[in-house]
């Protein structure tokens, strides 16, 4: 995998720049502040949709600008992919993955896999356990890119937990009787422990496999000098990555925690309170290590990532960000053998002369004074591009050609739907006679018989709306079918009604999930969108003539 050509519109200092790029290494080289490091961080913000240098997407638009665009073009087995990113702050980033644009932004994560080392690393191991979480998640998705939804829905639970535990621990401080209600907790709960469960069971699977790495790495960076571990430490007991164990440990241990989390208004058990530890001979590194080994500890967490995704079939590119002055001479020339192999590395270094002399990295192209400078064309990516269009116009034509050939078959056989369908044929005829075999007029299950003649007939989607209402509990789960029901729907649209207005409010905020549930339960497109309300106010109109206005307000205050 490699990146062929970085384009950034209002991109931090960038107004406008085009970068081409090749396989194999390139040295960015040029002054302090000339924009080195914002280029390799447009790249890293394709690569996890999160910069490394800052927590809000604000200063990564151009001061005066409103919104700043990423385009980078991605070769990956001799395909060329596009990825366009708008980042708008305090606004949902807009995607496009080939030109098409996508659902959500975090479908373009895994189109590029990039390993940033950069000099913020060094929180890796000085910082919060926060920083050492994000880069196990960034990992996990860059490894597995469905962990992104698993991480995403995840954070929502975390959350709206949060907000509904904090609403009545303020309401309670105050004395006030608004927000008080935890009724729903149970509900969030469940979902905490669900989604929590995913997520650390990829945390553990992926620490078995990276700590290995991670000891390796370090001794190769530190020539031997002290044995580096790294684990997992969990906020529930855990020995195993199983799913439904490490839902029921959670479960357990929100119970427990339950009278707490009331006092404090906030999630105190679950991956968003986890930890990598990280040590170093019997020491942990935070705290104890000296700059030096803090350095090569975090340098040696970037190079396991690499390793780890290398050795799973995965080419990252790797990007080493102004890295080689905070290291003495030794690790720096261990580290350009290190990374001598990568598909594509990128180097950024401010000082030509120490740079050339000490990361002189085997097969680096030097780019001197070439940041924000756009190149020639590359002449052998042609083919590799037309790929893509040729193979759908081939699959075109034979379409084609299939469908022109069934065309008569299909005129004669009108007379027998009914009877095809119900034989299972699906558009082939039927023989005329029984033979030895199993044969169609032989006697049916009728439910076999029934789900085909729904298929024939189209009536998909009439028996997938009526499922929804009358299998509302196992659509939605006996938790929310008790507290909800619902009411209408119309062209994709249910009108759900909620047996409370906190009942509302908290439906409300699952309508993610609820809408998930229900197209895995019914299929895709069935219900599109929710309309979630509290219980009905009785209604003092009848008949059609009466009087305008809000009702007899006399008789009842
Ligand atoms: N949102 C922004 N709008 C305009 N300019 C910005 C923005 N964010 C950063 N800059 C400018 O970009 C420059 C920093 O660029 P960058 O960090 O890429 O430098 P660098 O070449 O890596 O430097 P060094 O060698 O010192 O690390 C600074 O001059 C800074 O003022």
């Amino acid at each position: 995998m490699y990146v062929r050509r970085l384009e950034l519109v209002d991109f931090r200092s960038y107004e406008r720049v085009e970068v081409d790029l090749e396989p194999g290494g390139a040295v960015l080289v040029g002054p302090n502040g000339v924009g080195k490091t914002n280029l390799v961080e447009a790249l890293g913000y394709v690569a996890t949709l999160g910069s490394h240098r800052v927590a809000t997407d604000a200063p990564l638009v151009r001061a005066g600008a409103g919104s700043a665009v990423i385009r980078c073009t991605i070769v990956h087995d001799g395909r060329e992919l596009l990825v366009e990113l708008e980042i708008v702050p305090g606004k949902a980033n807009r995607a496009r993955l080939g030109r098409s644009p996508v659902r959500r932004a975090r479908d373009v994560l895994g189109a590029l896999r990039l390993v940033l080392f950069a000099p913020e690393d060094l929180e890796l191991v000085r910082g919060d356990p926060a920083e050492r979480r994000r880069y196990l998640d960034d990992l996990l998705v860059a490894r597995l890119p469905r962990y992104a939804g698993v991480r995403a829905d995840y954070e929502r639970v975390v959350k709206q937990r949060n907000a509904l535990l904090r609403t009545a621990y303020l309401a309670r401080k105050t004395g006030g009787t608004r927000g008080g209600d935890l009724s729903t907790l149970d509900v969030w709960d469940t979902h905490l422990a669900q989604h929590g469960a995913e997520l650390l069971a990829g945390r553990l699977e992926l620490v078995a496999a990276l700590a290995p790495h991670v000891t390796k790495a370090y001794d190769a960076v530190a020539a031997g000098k002290g044995a580096a571990a790294a684990t997992y430490r969990a906020s529930v007991p855990v020995d195993t990555p199983d799913r439904s164990a490490l839902q029921a440990a959670l479960s357990t241990a929100l119970a427990e925690s339950r009278q707490s989390e009331v006092e404090r208004g906030v999630t105190l058990v679950g991956p968003h309170r986890d930890d990598l530890a990280l040590t170093l001979g019997d020491l942990p590194a935070k705290g104890y290590a000296s700059h030096g080994e803090s350095w090569s500890y975090a340098l040696a967490l970037r190079l396991a990532a690499y390793d780890l995704l290398r050795a799973e079939g995965i080419e990252p590119v790797l990007v080493l960000d102004d890295v080689f002055a905070e290291l003495d001479g030794g690790r720096r020339a261990r580290l350009a053998d290190l990374v001598g192999g990568a598909s594509q590395l990128l180097v950024t270094c401010a000082v030509p002369r120490t740079c050339r002399r000490s990361c002189a990295v085997p097969g680096t192209r030097w780019r001197r004074g070439e940041c924000g400078v756009s190149t020639e064309e590359q002449p052998g990516e042609t083919s590799a591009s037309q790929a893509g269009p040729e193979l759908a116009r081939a699959v075109l034509d034979a379409a084609r050609a299939r469908r022109q050939a069934a065309a008569p078959q299909r005129r004669t056989r009108s007379g027998n739907d009914a009877a095809d369908a119900a034989a299972g044929g699906g558009g082939r005829r039927l023989r005329g006679y029984s033979g030895p075999g199993p044969d169609p007029r032989d006697p049916q299950a009728f439910g076999d018989v029934l789900a085909r003649l729904v298929k024939a007939r189209g009536w998909q989607k009439p028996a997938a709306e009526a499922t929804v209402f009358g299998a509302w509990e196992r659509v939605v789960g006996p938790d929310i079918a008790k507290h909800s029901r619902p009411l209408k729907l119309d062209d994709g649209e249910l009108t759900v009604e909620a047996e409370s207005t906190a009942w509302a409010t908290q439906l409300r905020l699952l309508a993610a999930s609820l809408l998930q549930r229900i197209a895995a339960e019914v299929g895709h497109n069935v219900v599109r969108k929710l309309h979630i309300h509290g219980p009905a106010a009785p209604s003092w109109s009848r008949g059609p003539r009466r009087v305008r206005g809000r009702g007899p307000r006399d008789t009842y205050g």
